[in-house]
């Protein structure tokens, strides 16, 4: 597979010029709480156009909460989720509507958990098309779409078998295409390869970053694997709702 493969099949290429390097998710002063337990403590992030950052930390740091913050999935109790727009437009997305919410994880956000997500009665090509008939296109333009993104990871022939009939890292290619085929320009990621063994892992990480910051998306890693952070750019780590650490690695794969 090659970059210019992937970015064939990504139906709305986003701009990699240097002004695209502005920051385009900002957390500012993120606070949230389940009952008594702080899960996020007055947290400040940018995260950059086109690179990718590793959450990282100790169980129950709260790395799961500031992705699912960052990506509307779920809304801090106080603070801004400040996306910003190629029209240099910015969106809170902390004050949308659940309704506007879920409208824009539909279109700006792509995501791809451990276990994929995936719906097990639907085929691998079924499993990508879906994603745009939710926003409305035509199944055989949907399929058409799905069909370039599977080939594009690698998986040509593969796209009538079922979720079951796939290897782990099958699946986890299947979910990452699903992730980007609607175009989206900011990847989540919780634990994508934490199901799979090590090689299978590394292959799945590279695929992950070539096809999104690779082509100039964003993509943001929660992980325990500190293999999978040396390939992201960036590493950030939470302890206690807070960032104790951010740096930048001297050489990653993005
Ligand atoms: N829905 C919830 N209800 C109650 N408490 C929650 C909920 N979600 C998270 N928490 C608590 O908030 C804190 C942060 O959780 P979070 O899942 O963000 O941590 P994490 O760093 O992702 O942990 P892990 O590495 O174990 O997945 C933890 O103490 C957790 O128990």
């Amino acid at each position: 597979m090659t970059s210019a493969a992937l970015e064939a099949a990504t139906p709305h290429p986003v701009s990699s010029t240097p002004a695209a390097r502005a920051a385009v998710l900002s957390a500012r002063g993120l606070t949230k709480a389940y009952h008594a337990t702080r899960a996020l403590s007055d947290l400040s992030l940018d995260i950059r156009a086109g690179e990718s950052v590793a959450v990282m930390g100790p169980s129950g740091g709260g790395k799961t909460t500031l992705l699912h913050c960052l990506a509307g999935i779920i809304t801090p109790d106080t603070g801004q989720v400040l996306l910003r727009h190629d029209d240099g437009g910015t969106t809170d997305v902390a004050r949308l509507s659940d309704r506007d919410r879920s409208a824009l994880r539909r279109s700006t956000f792509g995501f791809v958990f451990q276990q994929g997500l995936l719906i097990p009665e639907l085929t691998a090509l079924e499993n990508v098309a879906v994603a745009l008939m939710l926003l409305g296109v035509d199944r055989s333009s949907a399929e058409h779409s799905a069909a370039g993104w599977l080939a594009a990871l690698g998986l040509a022939g593969l796209e009538d078998r079922r979720v079951g009939q796939l290897s782990g890292g099958q699946a986890q290619r299947v979910a990452i295409a699903r992730a980007q085929v609607s175009g989206a320009s900011v990847i989540f990621a919780d634990e994508p390869t934490g199901a799979l063994d090590s090689g299978t892992s590394a292959d799945v990480m590279d695929l992950l970053l070539r096809s999104t910051t690779g082509t100039g998306k964003t993509l943001v890693v929660v992980t325990h694997d500190d293999g999978i952070a040396r390939r992201c750019a960036r590493t950030v780590r939470l302890r206690d709702g807070r960032i104790v650490s951010d740096s930048l690695q001297a050489e990653s794969a993005a």
